[in-house]
């Protein structure tokens, strides 16, 4: 992923004081910033129910997942949501709350910091990493209503430590311990997906490990004119498997089924999962990748705690072999980076559809 900005499609911009400024007061949005054409596109539902039956965004239960007598109908739910929506949320998962209490803590206290103090991690026009505006595609280069902080976790050697904050001082104690507990459940994750799927757990889980975990924390400020402005554009996650956390309950994400876009409401205490490209290829196309964005509250910030796992098959990305006659096309893990980010950033068709057979 460091090759990234070879492909030259994308570059992050820092938080100047005139955007940090127009977060504050947003009675006027910068042309920069004014996505209101974007904003309208797709009917959104109107629909907060979060239910197992309904058609909410499903709700799979890891206490569920781990007792003999509920597991399989668990797992088949659990696959049932990986395939048709490609987003689940997660609860009773088990993860240690003071982790993620101290994760969310640190978080907030560093987006709090001035931004002078947030600038000295900020990141160089063409790094993937530190803090400052998410990606902009250099198809409409328009800038997205949220401050983000982006850092490699894992494997500890691809850390880069002059992006780590040093305020607040707990801040790298927390990720580090945040990014354990997020491996131990993305594993925990893909033995059940692996019994779903009928795939040899060992097979799955190979692909994964040693492979990159990445992080994204973002902090979306309020906007007078939500309607106008994106939180974050429509985008598939280009790696693996994303677990995401809400550090509030302010709702913001949507996601996209059957042409209508489906708002999260965050349910206390849960994760979010969703599948990445390349899980969708390495299922061959069982699980889906699938288009999500956020918008932006009038009134109520929002901050959320991304993390993501990459995954290949000996260094190339391609379906599992287990899993009959491949739907997609091998590709060598850096030349899929450079691709996705290609078509994304061109706002083109979507990058894994070109890799079909
Ligand atoms: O903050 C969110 O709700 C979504 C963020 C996201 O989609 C991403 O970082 O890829
Ligand atoms: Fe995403």
């Amino acid at each position: 992923m460091a090759r990234f900005h070879e492909t030259g499609v994308f570059k992050r911009e820092i938080i100047t004081e005139d955007a940090a400024m127009a977060f504050v007061n947003s009675y006027q949005i910068p042309d920069r910033y004014n996505r209101a054409d974007e904003v309208q596109v797709g009917a959104v539902v109107g629909n907060d129910k979060v239910t197992n039956e309904g058609y909410g965004l499903p709700v799979v239960d890891m206490a569920r997942l781990l007792d003999p007598e509920h597991r399989e109908k668990e797992i088949a739910w659990l696959g049932s949501a990986c395939r048709d929506w490609g987003f689940f949320q997660l609860i009773n998962h088990g993860v240690d709350e003071v982790v993620i209490e101290q994760m969310k803590g640190n978080t907030l206290q560093f987006f709090e910091l001035p931004l002078e103090d947030k600038n000295s991690v900020a990141a160089r026009p063409y790094s993937i990493e530190g803090f400052g505006h998410h990606f902009n595609r250099l198809s409409t280069d328009k800038l997205e209503w949220a401050e983000s902080m982006l850092l490699n976790l894992q494997p500890t050697n691809e850390r880069k430590i002059e992006f780590w904050p040093s305020k607040p001082p707990t801040f790298r104690d927390s990720i580090e311990n945040y990014s354990k507990e997020m491996w131990n459940l993305a594993t925990q994750l893909l033995t059940f997906m692996a019994s779903d799927l009928g795939v040899d757990q060992e097979t799955l889980l190979a692909a994964f490990r040693g492979k990159r975990q990445s992080s994204s924390l973002h902090r979306y400020p309020p906007c007078r004119h939500p309607e106008k402005v994106m939180g974050a554009a429509p985008h598939t996650d280009g790696l693996a498997l994303t677990i995401l956390l809400h550090v509030d309950d302010t709702p913001g994400l949507q996601i996209s089924k059957d042409g209508l876009w489906h708002p999260v409401q965050p349910l206390p205490g849960a994760f979010v999962i969703n599948i990445g490209e390349i899980l969708e290829v390495l299922t061959n196309g069982s699980y889906k990748s699938v288009l999500h964005r956020v918008l932006v509250d009038a009134e109520r910030g929002r901050a959320t705690i991304v993390v993501f796992h990459d995954a290949s098959i000996g260094g190339v990305v391609k379906p599992l072999p287990e899993l009959g006659e491949a739907r997609y096309r091998s590709i060598e893990r850096p030349e899929f980076s450079k691709g996705f980010l290609r078509a994304l950033s061109h706002g083109k068709e979507r990058f894994l559809d070109t890799l079909k057979i």
